[in-house]
């Protein structure tokens, strides 16, 4: 199968240097629109297609981010490997503001989000113990010390609601649970990526020592911002790294990522909701 590679850039990652045959295309889904059009272009001949989640401009919080759109615009393009770059508070003294972290687990605390493809009329369960693909986390990690970026391999992300940032308690609470990251969009986009059978791979920029160090002033927009200007050049080197490791073609996944769905689907065909069945035809075709 092409590798084609996707990328969601996050708060700051509005825009994909060095694509070529670059143009921003709509792509439309039956969830909607996604966030923004898609950049599409090539790198090292590969296709590639690029979304910022909050759009230009920055109009999506974290709860309005059209999560469903997005990964099944991913899929209908034809997106194979999909990298999420995210920014992030951190609760480790060592994970430092303008480190890298290639994210390997999740806690989600989010209430507020359309969080599966299936539900009522079509019902499936995707094993999530390890939610992200190992081959292309393994791929960003080489790509980001080729790039000259420190970075951590591994790292437990706390997806909070927000839009305002934790208190104090909250912030030594998740530090307690043995979290190393927070931030706000991470889930359920990596649940859908799996119902979607797409390897992903999340790049966490520290930007923050979110609320619980006593040596750092608490996390606002203001230091966000002050610490994404100098790491989105990073993020983009990584990205620009990545596409060669990788080559062109898709071999089957060893963390089994494109056969999610093989043992999932509960609804017996008979009684599978028609127009449900319908707007899975790009995250679920293969197998319904
Ligand atoms: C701008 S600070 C809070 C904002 O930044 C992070 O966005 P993203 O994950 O898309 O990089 C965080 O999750 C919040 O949405
Ligand atoms: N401390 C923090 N909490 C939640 N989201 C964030 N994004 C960047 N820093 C964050």
């Amino acid at each position: 199968m092409e590798r084609v590679i996707g990328v969601i850039g996050g708060s700051g990652v509005y825009q994909m240097e060095g694509l070529e045959e670059a143009r921003w295309q709509a792509v439309e889904t039956p969830w909607g629109a996604p966030s923004d059009e898609i950049l599409t272009g090539r790198v090292a001949g590969m296709r590639m297609a690029f979304l910022p989640r909050h759009g230009r401009g920055h109009v999506h919080s974290p709860s309005s981010v059209p999560y469903r759109a997005n990964i099944d615009a991913m899929k209908r393009l034809g997106v194979s490997d999909l990298v999420a770059v995210s920014a992030c508070g951190s609760f480790r003294e060592d994970m430092a503001p303008g480190d890298f972290v290639i994210v390997d687990q999740f806690i989600d605390r989010t209430y507020q989000r359309e969080k599966s493809f299936f539900g009522a009329g079509c019902v499936a369960h995707v094993a999530f113990a390890n939610p992200t693909c190992p081959t292309l986390s393994a791929a960003c990690l080489t790509a980001a010390l080729d790039a000259g970026i420190t970075v951590h391999d591994g790292g437990t992300y706390v997806a909070m609601e927000g839009p305002q940032f934790s208190t104090r308690a909250e912030s030594e609470m998740h530090r307690a649970w043995g979290a190393d990251l927070i931030g706000m969009t991470a889930m359920p986009e990596a649940k859908l990526a799996r119902e979607a059978e797409l390897c992903y791979a999340s790049v966490a920029m520290v930007t923050d020592y979110d609320a619980w160090h006593d040596g750092h002033e608490a996390v606002d927009v203001a230091s966000v911002i002050a610490t994404l200007t100098g790491n989105v050049g990073k993020a983009q080197a990584l990205i620009a790294a990545l596409a060669p490791l990788l080559g062109p073609e898709h071999g089957a996944c060893q963390g089994g990522c494109d056969h999610a769905l093989d043992h999932a689907l509960m609804t017996a065909p008979a009684k599978r909701d028609t127009d449900l069945v319908a707007k899975l035809d790009a995250v679920a075709g293969r197998v319904l």
